[in-house]
């Protein structure tokens, strides 16, 4: 099953509006994709799991507090190269993380179909090793036409079986989210996607409206 969550922390929805900004330059825009993978990742945590734990202060006190239960039990995916900044966020939260690469690349010389589909290029693949305990987070900001997250998660999804897998991006449009929610059922998975916003659209060269543009161009160059 497909949950999708929307993270509206006013914080979260500050970084995107900054994010959104054609005057922003490419330091800025950088940094603050570092903050809103910071920012989201706390948000996150809420669906983890916790479990009650016993310390004890220097004062020789025991008081009861809480762990996450599977913090060593986290795969961060990053889909190369816009989901770079993003992941750098993350693993701030997720800070025990294994970590992957998807190198991939939407084939945007041969233009977008008419049913709003890219071809897109993998190059290289390195995950670790996934066990079907640990939960996978899949870090691409731009979750446009869907047709590169269907494909990442299609190569991640037959190479392992992990218990849960989280998307993260900033922006998604309700197609890009149709097509993950398929490949959802057809593995039957349980997954999330966590989004700053929802953009309704694309344009006609699969660029998302209103978005925030070419998130790698904007990160690290043209
Ligand atoms: O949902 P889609 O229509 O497939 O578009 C989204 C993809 O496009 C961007 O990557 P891009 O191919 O521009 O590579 P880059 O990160 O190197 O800029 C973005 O980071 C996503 O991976
Ligand atoms: O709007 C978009 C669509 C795909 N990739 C981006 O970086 N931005
Ligand atoms: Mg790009």
């Amino acid at each position: 099953m497909l949950k999708v969550r929307v993270l509206d922390h006013p914080y979260i929805q500050v970084v995107l509006t900054t994010l959104r900004d054609k005057n922003i330059r490419q330091i800025e825009f950088r940094k603050a994709m570092v903050r809103l993978g910071r920012a989201m990742g706390f948000e996150i945590t809420r669906d983890l799991e916790l479990e009650r734990v016993e310390v004890e202060t220097p004062l020789g006190v025991k008081t009861e507090g809480v762990r996450f239960k599977d913090m060593d039990k986290v795969v961060i995916i990053t889909v190369l190269r816009a989901g770079m900044p993003m992941t750098e966020g993350l693993i701030k939260i997720f800070y025990n993380a294994r970590q992957g690469v998807v190198s991939a690349r939407r084939v945007e010389e041969k233009g977008m179909r008419a049913d709003k589909t890219f071809d897109v290029e993998i190059t290289y693949v390195r995950l670790p090793k996934i066990s079907n305990e640990d939960t996978v987070i899949i870090v691409d900001p731009m979750l446009a036409t869907g047709s590169t997250i269907r494909e990442v998660l299609k190569i991640v999804l037959s190479k392992s079986r992990p218990r849960k897998v989280f998307v993260v991006g900033a922006i998604a449009t309700p197609l890009a989210i149709d097509r993950v929610r398929e490949v959802v059922e057809e593995y039957n998975l349980d997954a999330t996607i966590y989004t700053a916003a929802v953009d309704l659209t694309v344009n006609e060269k699969g660029y998302i409206v209103p978005g925030l543009g070419d998130a790698g161009d904007r990160a690290f160059g043209e």
